[in-house]
């Protein structure tokens, strides 16, 4: 099995290019399910994720086909993909394609709306968290839906269509706010769906689906209003920069020094991760090519960080903050209130001589000297990257394995940073 290995100590110095994001390809590609005309996305990054949905939404009879070329010199940059679902050939979207990754689940929504039915099994838990499903079936209820959970799998009806409704979800759920917009834009009447997640990968969407011809306000906002429409068009949309991607190499930067601009980035939409960066020591500055990051000549300080929904501090860059306290000059406190396990990359990290301690949900982190290289396993996407954060700072050599989970959402990892002279390598076996 490939592993990452880093030599630490070098500085990154140099460009990255920012890739589509993930959490907003997912949801995008998705929607290509709603309409039987062509979606074309660009800025599509080439990711295991990505790969995947491709052969669930096949599954269900969507045909995928890419624009230009797929490999080469231009690999760096996204790909531009036409996703059409003529005909949706099969409304069941089976435990083995699901169960490798849950934003699959979100097929629910479309297919409902369009067919009437959809038999979607449920995803199961995941190194994180348990990671239930209650606010989407309790939101398809109130849109009409009939829903039972048979044998592992949720096994919805509308065979009337859908009906627009007010629904509250108990906590700003990123999934069920898309799944429930989605599901909203072919209903009969208005829907509301309050308490509604506000992250920038919301929007995109929202935004991708008013050029499909939906009738939607108040994305990015709490409260979502969706006035459904008989039917959906095809559109070209552009997935927006990775976010998660962005926050990564700036702390990445942060904890390594240097000075590198992530090129095509926004810092519109990492408010309060940029603001404690900046209290860590970091200088950051917006220019006309991205976001570039600088640390030289001083050291980290030990800043606090709390999980909260957007616009909050996010749980996607929550493992790689503390990667960078475990350097800080002094006590830091990390707190996760979205996920309840997300803190598997806890004892990795004291592997490479952090000293951390776990309290429920907040990690207290003694800033130590010099992390020193070790062999460590990477147990979530978010998580690894952290791992391979420590290894850029570490003394001598870390090797990071079970990077697959690295591959579902880093897209060239190792290119991008040896461009800035991180001396990190992919080795097999
Ligand atoms: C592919 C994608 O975009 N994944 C992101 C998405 O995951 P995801 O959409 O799965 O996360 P949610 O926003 O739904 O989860 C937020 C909280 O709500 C809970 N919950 C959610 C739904 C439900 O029916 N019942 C319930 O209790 C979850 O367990 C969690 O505690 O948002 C998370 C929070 O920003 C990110 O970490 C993930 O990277
Ligand atoms: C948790 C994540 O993804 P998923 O929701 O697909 O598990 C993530 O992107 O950090």
């Amino acid at each position: 099995m490939d592993r990452i290995r880093i030599t630490g100590g070098a500085p990154l110095e140099g460009s990255i290019p920012i890739s589509g994001a993930k959490n907003a390809a997912l949801p995008l590609m998705i929607a290509s399910l709603l309409t039987d005309e062509t979606l074309t996305l660009q800025n599509v990054p080439r990711l295991a994720d990505v790969q995947k949905l491709f052969h669930i939404l096949a599954n269900h009879g969507v045909d995928t086909a890419f624009q230009g070329k797929r490999t080469g010199e231009d690999e760096l940059s996204g790909q531009t993909v036409n996703l059409t679902a003529r005909a949706i050939v099969d409304t069941t979207a089976p435990y083995e394609l699901v169960s490798t990754m849950r934003a699959s689940f979100w097929v629910i929504g479309p297919l409902l709306a369009r067919m009437g039915e959809a038999r979607v099994s449920l995803p199961g838990g995941c190194a994180i968290g348990t990671r239930p499903v209650d606010f989407f079936i309790e939101g398809l209820k109130a849109l009409g839906a009939d829903i039972e959970i048979e044998r592992g799998y949720v096994v919805a009806q509308a065979r009337a269509g859908l009906i627009g409704n007010r629904v509250r979800l108990p906590k700003p759920s990123v999934g069920a706010t898309h799944t429930l917009l989605m599901a909203a834009t072919l209903a009969r009447g208005e829907t509301v769906i309050e308490n509604a997640a506000r992250e920038p990968e919301i929007v995109d969407l929202a935004d991708c689906l008013i050029q499909m011809g939906a009738k939607i306000e108040g994305h990015g906002t709490g409260t979502i209003f969706i006035e459904g429409v008989p039917r959906l068009y095809g559109a070209r949309h552009r997935v927006l920069p990775d976010r998660i991607e962005t926050g990564t190499y700036a702390l990445a930067t942060a904890m390594a020094g240097g000075d590198v601009t992530l090129e095509g980035a926004t810092a519109d939409h990492l408010e309060r991760p940029l603001e404690l960066m900046r209290l860590a020591g970091a200088e950051i500055d917006v220019t006309n090519r991205g976001l570039r990051i600088r640390r030289n000549g001083h050291g980290i300080a030990a800043v606090d960080a709390e999980t909260e929904p957007y616009p909050g501090f996010p749980t996607d860059l929550q493992a790689q903050f503390m990667a960078v306290m475990c350097a800080g000059k002094g006590t830091s406190h990390v707190t996760e209130t979205i996920f309840e396990n997300r803190f598997m990359h806890v004892q990795e990290l004291v592997r490479l001589g952090a000293k951390i301690s776990l309290n429920g949900q907040t990690a207290t982190i003694e800033g130590v000297d010099r992390l020193k290289g070790a062999p460590v396993m990477a147990t979530d996407l978010r998580a690894s990257v952290s791992l391979v954060i420590a290894g850029l700072a570490a003394e001598g050599e870390t090797e990071v394995s079970r990077i697959y989970h690295l591959d579902r959402g880093f897209e060239r990892l190792e290119q991008k940073l040896s461009r800035c002279g991180a001396q990190i390598e992919r080795v097999s076996g």
